[in-house]
């Protein structure tokens, strides 16, 4: 039987889970009164339509699940109720598709500067409700306001930056090998796309697909995931302020039935396409789900990144680059250096120097001011990194800073952690831990150090800091990952292809590659062409 992590809770299991006959619970209640008297201030949207309770978006309107289900999804900071969204079922997905394929007959004849416009529209309305869709993915996620604008910003750019590749897409004209043919290449778009994303970048996640997909004149049904559907359902909102047509974009939701959903889109063989961004474990269940119909794949899995500091590294900058690559939203990040590798010459300065930055973080709740870190997302994201500091203390590590929950802000909370000692032996080293702990690994040579970081079924990116440029070269090219920083820790732009290799997937997103996931060459030879004199 297949396992899905994050879904096979019941609500019995799970008190912020649980699957509900609809209730009446008045939107001006939880959004002002409620949050008074909460753990935390949630800011009031400025644009309370933003808000979608209860309802899905699929072909351009507002819908509940045809079995009146519901699920609850709670703030991950204060575990209070912010609000319930449809438990849909394949019947209703169904549908969605249905519409997503009769929206995409006329959809692709659009001009791709109209398609550009609707993008660019779509990226205006995202930035006029900027601290709108911030308040939401930090009331969903957790994470940081400052974060969560930085978020919307990266999201927002996708919508840009494809409205800016529609109208680009251009074919070839290939010297043909044959005499009298000549032969021209056109790019068409695949069809209706399904789109599956995570919670930790509710809102990027989604832009990153959607900006190339419809650029390239698909038509999508969009999963939304069950920890984070508002601030997607949000987009819903401002693609329809758009003029995005009906069907052209449909957002479904689901928890339990997530599983059925997930077969539903690989097997549906009106889905031509399906780009999934998350654990390495579905990736494999998806991959094995849609050979049926043999679908156009894309797949942003799993990471756990090296980070490696060569001795010859400027101090501060390496120092800077792993608190950014490691700690950002809370280490929550497929990106996140997982493996902090530091040559024995600069191990001790490099040891203090980091514990000293992460000491001074500040942990809470992502609406207070000077608050650096929220909550983890859920109790197992907790658990996880309990048991990874609990496996490596137990063989050998020391923790330098944190190591110890923090209840007293809520059951979600941890602190920033670093442990230093760590070894090849310890479950850190294995997989990522997916939260806010920093092992620090010694290393002597070049050579051990690559093979070590190299050591992981994964590869999604890779970071180091040297100041040899013959090395930086070296070791560039022999990191088995999609991506390398080099001398920094943020590699994430809008401009650069995202995407690993190994087990942590394969396409790439953003870029001027991005919208190729979405399209198919028509290859047109015309034969019998003559010359002329
Ligand atoms: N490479 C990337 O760009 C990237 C980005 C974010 C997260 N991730 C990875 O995702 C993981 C963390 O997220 P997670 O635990 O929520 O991942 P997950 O795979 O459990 O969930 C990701 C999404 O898949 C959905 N899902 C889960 N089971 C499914 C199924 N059987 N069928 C269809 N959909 C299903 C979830 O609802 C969610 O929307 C980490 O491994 C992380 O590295 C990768
Ligand atoms: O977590 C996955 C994506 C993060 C990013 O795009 O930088």
């Amino acid at each position: 039987m297949p396992r899905f992590p994050s879904l096979l809770i019941s609500a019995a299991q799970n008190t912020s889970r649980g699957l509900r006959a609809p209730k009446q619970y008045p939107l001006s209640t939880r959004i002002f009164a409620m949050t008074m008297s909460s753990a935390h201030l949630v800011p009031p949207l400025k644009d309370k339509s933003l808000f979608k309770e209860n309802v899905a978006f699929v072909n351009g309107k507002w819908v509940k699940a045809k079995s009146g289900k519901i699920f609850e999804v709670y703030d991950p900071a204060s575990m209070k109720l912010i609000g319930t969204v449809p438990e849909m079922e394949t019947v209703d997905v169904n549908e969605a598709i249905d519409h997503a394929a009769a929206a995409f007959k006329d959809f692709r004849k659009t001009l791709p500067r109209e398609r550009a416009r609707m993008l660019r529209k779509w990226y205006d309305l995202m930035m006029e409700n900027k601290e709108d869709l911030a308040t939401l993915i930090t009331w969903e996620n957790g994470k940081p306001t400052a974060d969560a604008l930085g978020e919307v910003n990266y999201a927002a750019a996708f919508l840009e930056w494809f409205s800016e590749e529609a109208p680009r897409l251009y074919g070839d004209t290939i010297p043909t090998a044959v005499a009298g043919n000549r032969v021209v290449t056109i790019k068409q778009p695949v069809g209706v796309c399904a789109l599956i994303t995570p919670w930790n970048f509710p809102a990027a996640m989604v832009t990153r697909k959607l900006g190339p997909a419809l650029a390239a004149g698909c038509t999508v049904v969009a999963k939304t995931p069950g920890e984070t559907p508002f601030t997607a359902l949000a987009l819903g909102e401002l693609a329809q302020r758009a003029g995005i047509p009906p069907g052209v974009v449909n957002f479904v939701t689901a928890l339990d039935h997530t599983p059925a959903i997930g077969q539903l889109l690989c097997e549906h063989p009106t889905v031509k396409k399906l780009s999934f961004t998350g654990s390495t474990n579905v990736g494999k269940l998806l991959m094995k789900q849609s050979s049926s119909t043999l679908k156009k794949l894309s797949f942003e899995l799993g990471g756990n990144a090296p980070l490696i500091v060569f001795d010859d590294a400027d101090l501060e900058t390496a120092v800077t680059g792993a608190i950014t690559s490691k700690f950002r939203t809370s280490g929550q990040t497929c990106v996140c250096a997982n493996r902090l590798y530091v040559q024995s010459g600069i191990y001790d300065k490099f040891a203090e120097r980091f514990a000293e930055k992460v000491k001074g973080f500040k942990v809470g709740s992502g609406y207070d001011q000077g608050i650096t870190h929220g909550p983890l997302i859920h109790g197992r994201a907790v658990s996880k990194v309990e048991q990874h500091i609990r496996d490596a203390t137990s063989k050998g590590a020391q923790v330098l800073v944190g190591g110890q929950r923090l209840p007293d802000l809520g059951e979600n909370f941890h602190q920033p952690t670093v442990l230093s000692g760590v070894t090849a032996d310890m479950a850190i080293a294995g997989e990522e831990t997916f939260g806010p702990l920093a092992g620090l690994f010694k290393f002597d040579t070049e050579e051990e150090v690559i093979k070590a970081a190299n050591n992981a079924d994964v590869g999604l990116a890779g970071y180091f800091f040297t100041s040899d440029i013959q090395r930086a070269w070296r070791v560039a090219e022999a990191l088995e990952v999609g991506m390398v920083g080099i001398n920094t820790g943020l590699i994430s732009d809008v401009a650069s292809p995202f995407g690993g290799v190994k087990l942590s997937g394969f396409g790439r997103e953003g870029s001027k590659y991005g919208i190729d996931e979405y399209v198919a060459i028509k290859t047109m030879t015309f034969g019998g062409v003559q010359h002329i004199g």
